[in-house]
């Protein structure tokens, strides 16, 4: 049965030289309308911006600035769509440009406006072509690199797949730029710390996160249900082998999902704060489920409202839940360590007995990065 498919290709499959891998992309190309022929909704998430847009603009390959880096982005993802329009025309599929930042997917309302849109594209049979909107992009707003990007766009969708393009064969135990002996990993059933470690920093001359980041994306996707397939963009059938579910490059099997609001409380907002809570009200949330009441708050950082998203985190630290807080940071201040009645007593706001209710809340998995 025709699914939906999020494919994500990298900057070091995108560029040969100093020109686009135009191989590549018409490699992509051809695996995914074949797809969207027999009924597959797609999306693609293409890097290439700024590395296409320093080429163009003869800028060298390290040491550039920021605005120098968004300048070439703005350049180059002219030069790309360009390419792809010219592309994709060829073989009947109509294209359309969305350029995300991080704060779309952290406010709940722009959220669902882009996740509509990327629907009634998919819906009319038109291929969004994804890339962060690197020219407006700063720090607090940005994805960072595509692979997280794509994660969240097959989140966004809703899709069935992930496969993530680059110029490796997969993950393998070891960086093979490095050591000629590392061996392709087929399949992971989970990203546990030792993987974690055999997928180092490196990375090609242009891409960006190397195989942490995919990894990291893999992360994201397995643990909302959906399965990630990391591939060579220069293998002509390798999207194509991953939504058949054939051997080639690292699958990276689904954890069983959560969905809906708390697949975008967990993974698509970004945190506005952050709650510092005890170890007994740790214990309450990650084994006896359940909510977070103001007698476990140790400490209030940030300055949020009532209904933004917050990272809830052990004494140690570590991030163990994410969820929908209940009151301003202000009042939260006012009302730290205290009992539920104490609070009724104090009318503070006179909202809800929970700092954070159980049904807003997501439990994440243990922070070992
Ligand atoms: N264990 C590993 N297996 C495969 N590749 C690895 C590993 N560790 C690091 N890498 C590096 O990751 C690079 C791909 O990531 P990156 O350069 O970010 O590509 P992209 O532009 O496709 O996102 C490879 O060229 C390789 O050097
Ligand atoms: N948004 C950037 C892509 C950054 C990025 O993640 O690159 P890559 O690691 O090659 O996928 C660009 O278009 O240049």
């Amino acid at each position: 049965m025709p699914g939906t498919v999020v494919v994500k290709i990298g900057s070091s499959s995108l560029m040969e030289g100093n020109h686009l891998h135009t191989g590549n992309m018409e490699a992509a190309a051809d695996q995914l309308s074949a797809l969207m022929k027999d009924g597959w909704k797609a999306v693609l998430v293409s890097s290439g911006a700024v590395a296409a847009g320093r080429m163009r603009l003869g800028l060298p390959a390290e040491g550039l600035t920021i605005p120098e880096k968004q300048a070439a982005a703005a350049v180059g993802q002219g030069v790309l769509m360009q390419a792809y329009e010219r592309i994709f025309e060829r073989r009947g599929i109509i294209i359309a440009q969305v350029l995300l930042t991080r704060d779309v997917m952290g406010e709940r309302r722009r959220y669902v406006h882009a996740r509509n849109t990327l629907m009634t594209l998919l819906h009319h049979r038109v291929l969004p072509i994804v890339n962060e909107n690197d020219t407006v992009a700063v720090e607090e707003i940005r994805f960072g690199d595509n692979d997280a990007l794509s994660a969240q766009v097959a989140v966004m969708v809703d899709a069935d797949l992930l496969v993530l393009l680059t110029d490796t064969d997969g993950l393998y135990t070891a960086d093979p730029r490095v050591d000629a002996g590392a061996v392709r990993i087929p399949r992971l059933a989970e990203i546990t710390p030792q993987i974690w470690r055999v997928a180092g920093r490196t990375r090609s001359r242009v891409g960006t996160g190397g195989m942490r980041s995919k990894l990291q994306a893999a992360r994201i996707a397995s643990s909302t249900g959906i399965p990630t397939v990391i591939a060579s963009a220069r293998r002509s059938r390798a999207v194509l082998d991953a939504v058949e579910g054939k051997d080639g490059g690292t699958y990276v099997e689904p954890q069983p999902h959560i969905r809906g609001r708390k697949r975008w409380i967990a993974y698509s907002s970004a945190p506005r704060g952050r709650l510092i809570v005890d170890e007994g009200a740790v214990r309450a949330l990650c084994l006896d489920g359940r909510s977070l009441l103001a007698p476990g708050l140790l400490d209030v950082q940030g300055s949020f409202s009532a209904g933004d998203v917050v990272s809830i985190v052990g004494p140690d630290g570590r991030e163990i839940a994410r969820g929908v807080v209940n009151y301003d940071a202000r009042d939260l201040q006012n009302v730290r360590g205290l009992r539920s009645q104490d609070i009724r007593e104090m009318g503070v706001a006179a909202r809800k007995p929970e700092v954070v209710h159980r049904d807003d809340l997501v439990i994440m998995e243990e922070g070992w990065r």
